[in-house]
């Protein structure tokens, strides 16, 4: 059942900037849905307009089937956390996370009770004395969380939550918050410009552009059936070649596959990992250069009109700069007129 319901929702700024464009989204009960976008593609602002810090032009939003379009932020069942966490530093912990119970007019005790609990979900039991300014960025964070899960939202709506951190302590916090969020069963919405981010904590991926969606899915669809070579050069690493498809065959720069499409100009799309390399001498394709992780291997090559794509390899020792390759994709996809039109 859904619980958040976006409806046509549109916001026009003043000097006719349209950050969203008819926006429409079910969430349903217990669902993690990432607003995944590039800079400036209205993420925020529509989060902002659900925890009711800004209003829309057009539209509605619903909560449980109540109208909560105008309503002001505190009258609604939401939690907001923001990217700069803005703790009151003048606050210990306890005193930061008290702060809205008191204001509902709960007993000294109950407060106490809801505040220990939370601090011990979000994994700092007996930091309530501490100075905020005492704690790590990562902790900050973690109560910046609490303060939010304390007032019991139904909608927990969370702004880029990780952007100040490191990668390392940014990809502890998304799983921490990702068993919170599972645990409690609580209806969120994430916004998100890191695609590892979306793919790994969403239950379903927005993938938005210029205040639009451009898809709505699962991460492993959105992954794996991209619909539109936006997306598909989104979400993950994407060759994308612009070529033309004549007689059913596509080309570029040497490059050809065969395509049972119309004739006509097309994208076609394909991913590292299922772009196989075969040494040639009159291969197709160049070696630039060769990167060894490890675990596998990266092979940047150029087609002749210096078309840059990257194979992952398991033998990256196979491979060195300046070699001609021949390139056989196991499974491709091809796009015209922004939607996908073919795949293998
Ligand atoms: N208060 C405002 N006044 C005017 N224009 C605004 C305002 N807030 C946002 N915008 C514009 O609306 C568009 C969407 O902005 P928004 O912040 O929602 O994008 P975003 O996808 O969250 O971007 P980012 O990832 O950079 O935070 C942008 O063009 C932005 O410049």
């Amino acid at each position: 059942m859904s619980v958040l319901k976006i409806t046509d929702v549109s916001k026009n700024f003043a000097g006719n900037t349209v950050a969203v464009d008819k926006f429409s989204l079910d969430v349903a009960d217990g669902e993690l849905v990432c607003l995944l976008g590039p800079s400036g593609s209205g993420k925020s602002t529509l989060l902002r307009m659900v925890g009711g810090f800004e209003r829309p032009t057009a539209g509605q939003i619903t909560i449980d089937g109540d109208d909560i379009t105008h309503l002001p932020p505190e009258r609604r069942p939401t939690g907001m956390v923001f990217q700069s966490h803005a703790l009151w530093t003048h606050m210990n912990v306890f005193k930061n996370l008290a702060f809205g119970l008191k204001l509902r007019g709960l007993p000294k005790d109950e407060i106490k009770q809801k505040v220990d609990a939370v601090l011990e979900l979000v994994g700092l039991s007996g930091y309530g004395t501490r100075g905020v300014n005492q704690l790590s960025g990562g902790q900050q964070q973690r109560v910046a969380l609490a303060r939010s899960l304390v007032l019991e939202p139904k909608i927990l709506l969370l702004d880029e939550p990780f952007a100040s951190l490191d990668q390392h302590l940014r990809e502890r916090l998304r799983e921490e918050v990702r068993d919170i969020q599972q645990r409690l069963k609580i209806t969120t919405l994430f916004v998100t410009h890191g695609q590892d981010e979306a793919l790994a904590m969403a239950d379903r991926i927005v993938v938005m552009r210029d205040g639009r969606t451009e898809q709505i899915d699962r991460p492993d669809v959105v992954y794996r059936e991209p619909q539109t070579p936006f997306v598909a050069g989104f979400i993950g690493t994407m060759n994308l070649i612009e070529g033309q498809v004549a007689n059913g065959r596509f080309t570029h720069a040497g490059f050809g596959l065969d395509i049972p499409i119309p004739d006509g100009p097309a994208t076609v799309a394909i991913r590292p990992e299922v772009l196989d390399l075969t040494a040639s001498d009159d291969g197709v394709a160049v070696v630039h250069r060769v990167t060894d992780y490890g675990t596998h291997g990266l092979v940047d090559l150029d087609l002749s009109d210096g078309t840059r794509l990257k194979s992952m390899v398991a033998h990256p020792d196979l491979f060195s700069a300046g070699q001609k390759v021949d390139l056989q994709p196991k499974a491709i996809a091809a796009y015209r007129n922004n939607a996908r039109v073919y795949r293998s």
